[in-house]
């Protein structure tokens, strides 16, 4: 196993470091200083390596559209409605970044710090541990903490995801998660990839995909994944995904939470997490051009990738039964997501 850190470049006046981490079987992952970003699951693929992940060189590209490609999502993933909630009686007002409401912690959030790393090395696995205290004056949420992103690399070609929270002197919130993008086949669509999620409903949402407290079961729509099926026909019948999947059984482990499988590679991705929540979304439109590394000049198109993101339900704070993301005031709060990569042809 190695552990490898480059000066990648500099972005908004930072110094961006990449980490990566290499295991016994030649599968790598790197991460950048900047937004935690996952940059690279590069699995052996004949003579080279394939990056199963959406993916830039430069960390400016990361920044220069909406999509949160790949970033670290925090203090909380998805939409609270109005930015408000309250806490311990009291009404709190959180940073609006969209439609008065607050998306994915807002417009100061996990992704937009350069954040503090070191490495260990461990008997079967490598990590990065990126760490940053975060004042309710950097990003608008109550309370001060010191949140920790951990990427591990195992020998079992799994990758794992922590994240943790110490509260400081008043209650906060804490929901992150990755905002991954996957696209395990050599095609610029995903028509050779199938799909599992362990899943028999998603949250029904208003027009500015704020849950409504309701669910809907997937039985007989597009997103019934209750078995694999093939993603870019759903994905053409539902006209793209933004939705976000109620996990069967949170936290017992007996099953993965969702399975993504390329047919053609036989490249395959199983995700496991103690949240009961995936949020999918597939870029239905793009707002701006954006050019990964994996289509050489080429511009993205619509469908491309799929982000399968784990997190606690979203605007869970201000709904019953979504589960609770308070971070106690001198508390902690941990959360996992893992990704294991295995090749099944
Ligand atoms: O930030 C990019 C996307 O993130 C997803 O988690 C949300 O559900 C989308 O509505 C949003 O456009």
């Amino acid at each position: 196993m190695d552990i490898f850190r480059k000066e990648l470049d500099t972005y908004d006046g930072h110094t961006v470091t990449q980490i990566t981490l290499v295991n016994d079987n030649g599968v790598e992952i790197s991460c950048l200083t900047m937004g935690a970003i996952w940059q690279a699951f590069s699995v052996p693929s004949g003579a080279g390596k394939k990056n199963l992940l959406l993916s830039f060189e430069h960390t400016k590209d990361y920044y220069a559209n909406a999509q949160n490609i790949c970033k670290a999502i925090g203090r909380v993933a998805g939409r609270i409605a109005h930015g408000k909630c309250e806490l311990n009686g009291e009404q709190v007002q959180l940073p609006q970044n969209e439609n008065g409401n607050t998306l994915h912690g807002g417009q100061n959030g996990f992704s937009t710090y350069n954040w503090n790393y070191t490495t260990s090395r461990n008997k079967n696995s490598v990590s990065v541990i990126f760490q940053k205290k975060i004042t309710e004056k950097m990003d608008g949420f109550p309370g001060n903490i010191l949140a920790t992103i951990i990427y591990t690399l195992n020998n079992n070609n799994k990758v794992t995801i922590s994240f943790s929270a110490l509260g400081g002197s008043k209650d906060s919130l804490f929901n992150p998660t990755n905002h991954v993008y996957f696209n395990l086949s050599d095609r610029q669509d995903l028509s050779s990839h199938s799909l599992k999620i362990n899943s028999s409903a998603t949250l029904e949402t208003d027009e500015n995909n704020i849950p409504t407290g309701r669910v809907k079961e997937v039985e007989a729509t597009p997103l019934d994944f209750r078995d694999f099926r093939n993603v870019k026909a759903a994905a053409d019948e539902a006209d793209g995904f933004d939705d976000a999947f109620v996990v069967n059984q949170p936290g017992k482990g007996t099953e993965p939470i969702a399975v993504l499988r390329d047919e053609d590679s036989g490249r395959q991705i199983t995700i496991d997490s103690d949240r009961n929540g995936l949020v999918m979304y597939n870029m239905p439109a793009l707002d701006t051009e954006i050019k990964f590394s994996r289509d050489q000049g080429k511009p993205a198109i619509p469908g491309e990738w799929l982000a399968l993101e784990a997190q606690t339900l979203p605007d869970a704070i201000n709904q019953e039964n979504f589960g609770d993301i308070v971070l106690p005031k001198n508390g902690k709060r941990s959360y996992h997501i893992q990704f294991a990569y295995d090749k099944i042809k």
